[in-house]
């Protein structure tokens, strides 16, 4: 099978900094070796899969326990700290457990759907932050860097889910266990790089380059000790209630504690690893979202008057109403087809397969191209621009599985949050979208993607919000 060998991606890699440029390297590989090609990195290879349809047969074809990557440094620092593995980090019969028990709970539309008044509250706030931000800005208008306030947002969104309490991350003065809190999400933020490099060092190098797994420890200690107060916060909330003999009900954790399908530890290590992937992918993504609407002012209008028609000018909205204007759903997935949060996927063979003409055999981690698909002509005519319509058939969404954009991945080990990051999402637009016009500033400049284990801006984005009359 075609590829480069180990030393062209070492010079990728390392001396180019190939990892800030992972799904431009997808890309350039894909038309040098092919749709799919073999990456050699000394005694390891990964086989990386360009192609929709070769997609679409390694995910049809997985077992009932899909692996992902190779977690052995996830894995080993929970042996080390005695903790248990959460849904990203397990495998196996682990796994399958926590899945069964997880996906009852978060995995389907109208499970989530009941968190619509919570997560409206935060975009009340947020919407109040902007107006207060708005105020203090030189021309009235402009919000600089707007990736920090989705971020505070999606934080305080996914911990309403996740801990069924409020961290006050959009209030002006943020409440100090909420800036230690942030501060552990910011060592979070490094997370994906750090462990690409505490995972790629070998055990026995460790004495020599000691830095990046001891930055990864430092960082996991961070999260899981902020997670564990605000689980252990509520969970005594709870045992109060219990204690005065007062029936308990409430969202996903009071549920896990109640029914006792898992384990303390497991509870801390799924919220934790939930949080870990459910702030800066679904933050990313709406700075992309608006990022798109401001330079695209006819798709913003168009949105915008779908939205007044069917919902109003005011009306806040609920789960239920977002069926009534696809193409706010369009808007989400046109965002993520051109900005896949997650520009590729692994997974590791667990069967021999045959796949493009090739014997892959059993135990191969495999590539899947995710940004390459999302960008092939073939998948999606004239791919470069941004056209949200081409989701919608006769006016509602088109529901056929494009395996050339699964941004969420695809199957039984597919993103469990998706549905939280959808609601979050498409409630905020609607809303953004019924109070201001976005637009660009004079410090509005052209902000490329770059990879830090997640497909982020390259640089700030500042956006003007007109008050719509
Ligand atoms: C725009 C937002 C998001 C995107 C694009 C995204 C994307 C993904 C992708 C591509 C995967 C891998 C799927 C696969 O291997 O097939 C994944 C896994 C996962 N995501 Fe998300 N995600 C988002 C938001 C969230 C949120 C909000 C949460 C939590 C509340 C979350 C929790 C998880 C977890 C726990 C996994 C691992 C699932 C497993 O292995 O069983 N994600 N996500």
């Amino acid at each position: 099978m075609p590829g480069p060998r180990t030393l062209a991606n070492l010079v990728e890699f390392f001396w180019k900094d190939g990892f800030s440029r992972i799904h431009e390297i997808q890309q350039k590989h894909t038309q040098e070796y092919g749709k799919i090609f073999k990456s050699h990195f000394g005694l390891q290879s990964v086989v990386s899969i360009a192609d929709r349809d070769m997609v679409a047969q390694v995910l049809r074809a997985e077992g009932a326990a899909p692996q992902r990557a190779d977690m052995g440094s996830w894995q080993e620092y929970r042996q080390l700290r005695g903790r248990s593995t959460g849904l990203i980090s397990a495998e196996g019969e682990q796994w399958l457990k926590m899945r069964r028990v997880l996906r009852q709970r978060i995995l389907k539309p109208r499970d989530v759907a009941i968190f619509s008044g919570e997560i409206n509250q935060v975009i009340a706030d947020l919407i109040k932050r902007i107006y207060i931000l708005k105020s203090q800005a030189e021309d009235g208008e402009t919000v600089t860097n707007v990736n920090d306030l989705f971020f505070k947002y999606s934080m305080e969104g996914v911990a309403t889910i996740l801990y069924e309490s409020r961290l006050g991350c959009l209030e002006t003065s943020v409440p100090q266990p909420t800036v230690d809190y942030i501060e552990a999400l910011g060592l979070m933020f490094s997370m994906f790089k750090t462990s690409m490099y505490a995972g790629a060092i070998p055990r026995w190098l460790r004495p020599f380059i000691p830095k990046p797994w001891r930055e990864f420890c430092r960082s996991w200690d961070g999260l899981f000790k902020f997670s564990q107060i605000h689980v252990d916060n509520k969970l005594r909330d709870i045992q109060c209630h219990m204690d005065r003999g007062e029936s308990v009900s409430g969202g996903l954790l009071t549920c896990l504690f109640l029914s006792q399908e898992l384990t303390l530890e497991e509870i801390y290590a799924n919220i934790t690893e939930m949080l870990l992937a459910g702030v800066d992918t679904t933050s990313f993504t709406l700075s992309w979202a608006v990022y798109l609407l401001a330079w695209h002012p006819e798709v913003q209008q168009t949105v915008y008057r779908e939205i007044v028609k069917n919902l109003g000018e005011r009306h806040v909205p609920t789960a239920a109403d977002v069926p009534k204007v696809p193409l706010v759903r369009a808007l989400l997935k046109e965002t993520l087809r051109l900005f896949p949060v997650l520009p590729g996927n692994g997974r590791v063979t667990q069967e021999d397969l045959v796949v493009g003409g090739y014997l892959i055999p059993k135990g191969t981690q495999l590539a899947l191209c995710h940004y390459a698909t999302s960008y092939a002509d073939e998948n999606f005519p004239r791919p470069r621009e941004f056209r949200p319509e081409r989701w919608l058939r006769k006016g509602s969404l088109d529901r056929v599985d494009n395996f050339g954009s699964i941004p969420f991945g695809y199957g039984v080990r597919s993103c469990i949050g998706q549905r939280i990051a959808e609601l979050e999402i498409h409630l905020l637009l609607i809303q953004l979208l019924q109070h201001f016009e976005i637009k660009t500033s004079s410090w509005t400049k052209a902000v490329p993607a770059k990879t830090h284990g997640l497909l982020m801006p390259g640089g700030p984005i500042h956006m003007r919000f007109v008050n719509r009359k």
